[in-house]
């Protein structure tokens, strides 16, 4: 089932210095159960689009269909079904954690058992159990952020958006809102849309992402195919023993791909790193060579989105 579809999606912005065509006529679709992550340089024109599928934008043209509900003949619908939370998060600083949460389920319109009811689910979904009765205001980053997911959860919607959860949090926090984000989708069957600046956080939670420049969708594929779309693994064997013989034995390997000798150090391309380990040895030993070493490199989602965005002009 389809949670996003966008078709020929645009917004233009007129500002007395001109006009910004931010997003231009993007096309993509999110089923249900995935974890997309949105990602792109400054400017990209990724909020402006997660704006526009919340309804808190109105397209210039083009059209959505979001969680069933048409963007444009029943926003309301898409509100209901949605949750949206944004960067800087909506919690109110000087409230007590379980009554800000109950403040928003209420203006969901839940009725009071209701409220209750979700209210005790995101808490135990976000771990939020020991921060209950806290103030708002004296929760560390990540237990703030833990909160404003809960406050985009609380009447259950089957589709969340999330914008940038991770920043600005330590490599600990982040690990653990990501065991949260994962927990969402696998145990509680919640679709989610982020957008995110950190590669390693798409590609350690995505399923797929979709990369965006310049106002446009420029990739969209897993995190592991578009890092094979964009560059060889690299394998790196060190020998003892005379490196022309080696070389030899290793071209002869149809794997191999662009091989540069540095030393003792044999370095070369190749589709698949993780196989290429076995036959690199057996091939070295049956010439006679001792390997001293080996490694794989494999290209990033670094890597991939460099070479992707690299020669853009940012729109910062
Ligand atoms: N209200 C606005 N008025 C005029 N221009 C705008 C407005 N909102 C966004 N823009 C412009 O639209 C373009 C896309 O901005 P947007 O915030 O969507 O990018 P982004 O990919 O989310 O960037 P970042 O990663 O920095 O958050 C930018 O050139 C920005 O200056």
């Amino acid at each position: 089932m389809r949670l996003i579809e966008a078709a020929g999606l645009s917004r233009r912005f007129t500002t007395k210095h001109g006009v910004v065509d931010a997003v231009r006529s993007v096309d993509f679709t999110v089923d249900a159960g995935e974890i997309v992550g949105f990602l792109g340089p400054n400017g990209a024109g990724k909020t402006t689009t997660m704006r526009m599928l919340t309804t808190l934008l109105k397209p210039t043209s083009g059209s959505a269909v979001v969680a069933g509900c048409d963007l444009a003949t029943d926003p309301v619908g898409v509100r209901r079904r949605i949750g949206y939370v944004s960067q800087g998060g909506g919690a109110n600083p000087g409230y007590i954690v379980h009554e800000e949460i109950e403040l928003q389920a209420r203006l969901y319109g839940l009725g009071r058992a209701e409220v209750a009811r979700r209210v005790d689910e995101v808490i135990a979904i976000l771990d939020l159990a020991e921060l209950r009765d806290r103030v708002v205001g004296t929760l560390s980053g990540g237990q703030r952020r833990r909160l404003d997911i809960a406050l985009g959860l609380v009447h259950g919607p089957e589709l969340v958006f999330l914008d940038e959860p991770s920043a600005g949090l330590d490599p600990t926090s982040r690990s653990h809102l990501w065991s949260y984000i994962r927990r969402l989708r696998d145990e509680h069957g919640t679709t989610v849309f982020l957008s995110t600046h950190y590669l390693d956080e798409a590609d350690a939670l995505c399923d797929r992402v979709l990369i965006m420049d310049a106002g446009r969708i420029i990739a969209e594929d897993s995190p592991e195919t578009l890092k094979q779309r964009v560059s060889d693994d690299v394998v790196i064997v060190e020998i003892s023993g005379d490196v022309e013989v080696a070389g030899r034995a290793l071209r002869e390997e149809a794997a191999v791909r662009d091989l540069t000798v540095d030393g003792a150090v044999l370095r070369f391309g190749t589709d698949r790193g993780d196989k290429a380990v076995t036959t690199t040895v057996r091939a070295l030993d049956r010439a006679d060579i001792e390997v001293l070493s080996i490694r794989v490199e494999r290209p990033t989602l670094d890597d991939v989105f460099l070479a992707l965005t690299e020669e853009t002009p940012i729109a910062a």
